[in-house]
C-alpha cells in the first residue's frame, strides 16, 4: 500500500493547528511548516499550544530544500491561498498529493489551476476550533476531514492512503461518495452559520436557543440549497435544518471562524461566502437577497475594524 512518510503544511491557523497536533505525534520531524520571515520566527518562537499541550513543529522556510512531501496540505484562509500555493512549490513533486480543506466549494479548482487535478484531493474539515494568539482548542470527539476523489465507490490508493495517515494520527477520517456535495453540505452550514453569526455576534448555542436567529440561519441557507439544486447537486430542503441536531452538539460559546476573524480585526472570508453565493446566484438564475444584504453587513464589519467608519 502506498505509504505517505512526509507531509508539508501551510496555515498554521486554527485549522492548521489541530491537524499540525495530532499529525505530529506519527511523523515527528516528517512533519514540516512551511512558513516564511516573521511567521517563522515567531511559530519557532512561541509554538502554539493545542487543548493546553505545547508544540513546537520543524518550521522550514519556502525557499528551503526539503525534497518533495508525499502530502501537501495548505489551510491558510481563502485570502491567503494564492502565496500559499506559491510558497508550497518546492514541497510539491510529481506524486505529492494535495489537499485544501479550506471552507468553500472552490479551493480544489484553485489549487488544480496551479499544480494540475491530479495531485488534488477533496477536503473539508468538520471541526470548530478556536484560535486566540497562540492557544488553539477544540473539541476532539467531534472532530474529523471528510475528504476523497470527487467520487468514492472504490476508494483509490491515495484515498486509503491518507484514511491511513488520518487514523494512525488519531484523526476521524470520512471519505464521503460525493465530494462534490459534501462540499456543498458544508457551504450551506458556513455560508449561513458564518455569516449570520458575525453580522449578529454571536455563538454557537444560539441557534438553539433563539428561534429567530434560527429562522435567519434557515433563510439564508435556503438561498444556498436552490442554487446547489439548480446545479445538479441534490441537498434536499430539509438538510439545513436538520443540521440544528449537530450545531446542539457544539460548544455553546464557539464561535464560527468568520465572527473569530471579525473580532481579531482580520479580513474575513465574506467573498468566499456571499460573493460566491451572490455570482452563482445570477449564474444560475436564483434570486440571492439576503447574501446580498450579509455580503454589504460583513463588508461593514470589516471597515469598522479598519477605522474607515
Ligand atoms: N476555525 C474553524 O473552526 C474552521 C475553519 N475552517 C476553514 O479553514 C480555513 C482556515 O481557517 P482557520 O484555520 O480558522 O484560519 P486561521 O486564520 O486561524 O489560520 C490561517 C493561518 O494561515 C497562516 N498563513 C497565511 N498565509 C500564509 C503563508 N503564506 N505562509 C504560512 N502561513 C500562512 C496564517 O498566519 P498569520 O496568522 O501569521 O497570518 C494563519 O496562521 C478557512 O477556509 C476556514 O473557513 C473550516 C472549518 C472550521
Ligand atoms: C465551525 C464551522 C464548522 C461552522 O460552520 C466552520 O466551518 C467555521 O467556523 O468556519
Amino acid at each position: 500500500m502506498r505509504e505517505i512518510k512526509t507531509v508539508a503544511l501551510i496555515g498554521l491557523g486554527a485549522i492548521g493547528s489541530f491537524l499540525a497536533s495530532n499529525l505530529h505525534g506519527v511523523l515527528g520531524e516528517n512533519l514540516r511548516i512551511v512558513a516564511g520571515g516573521a511567521r517563522k520566527e515567531r511559530l519557532e518562537r512561541d509554538g502554539i499550544v493545542v487543548n493546553g499541550v505545547p508544540f513546537h513543529f520543524r518550521v522550514v522556510a519556502p525557499e528551503e530544500e526539503t525534497g518533495y512531501a508525499d502530502l501537501a496540505i495548505v489551510i491558510t484562509k481563502i485570502t491567503g491561498l494564492s502565496q500559499a500555493l506559491e510558497d508550497m512549490r518546492r514541497q510539491i513533486g510529481p506524486d505529492t498529493i494535495i489537499m485544501s480543506p479550506l471552507n468553500g466549494v472552490e479551493s480544489e479548482e484553485r489549487v488544480a489551476a496551479v499544480y494540475g487535478w491530479d495531485r488534488v484531493l477533496y477536503s473539508l474539515a468538520r471541526v470548530s476550533v478556536v484560535m486566540d494568539g497562540n492557544q488553539v482548542s477544540y473539541n476532539s470527539s467531534r472532530a474529523s476531514i471528510e475528504f476523497g476523489e470527487k467520487y468514492n465507490q472504490e476508494p483509490s490508493e491515495r484515498v486509503l492512503a491518507v484514511k491511513h495517515l488520518l487514523e494512525s494520527a488519531g484523526i476521524r477520517p470520512v471519505i464521503q461518495p460525493d465530494m462534490e456535495k459534501a462540499l456543498w453540505m458544508k457551504f450551506v452550514c458556513n455560508v449561513s452559520e458564518n455569516q449570520v453569526g458575525a453580522v449578529l455576534h454571536i455563538p454557537f448555542g444560539a441557534w438553539n436557543a433563539s428561534e429567530h436567529a434560527n429562522a435567519l440561519r434557515l433563510m439564508v441557507a435556503k438561498e444556498v440549497i436552490d442554487i446547489a439544486r439548480k446545479k445538479g447537486i441534490d441537498i434536499d430542503d430539509d438538510y439545513a435544518v436538520r443540521q440544528l441536531e449537530q450545531l446542539k452538539k457544539v460548544p455553546y460559546a464557539n464561535k464560527p471562524s468568520t465572527l473569530q476573524d471579525i473580532e481579531h480585526g482580520r479580513k474575513t472570508e465574506v467573498e468566499m461566502f456571499a460573493g460566491t453565493v451572490i455570482r452563482l446566484g445570477k449564474e444560475t438564475g436564483v434570486p440571492t437577497p439576503l447574501n446580498e444584504f450579509l455580503y454589504h453587513a460583513v463588508r461593514v464589519l470589516e471597515e469598522k475594524n479598519e477605522g474607515i467608519i
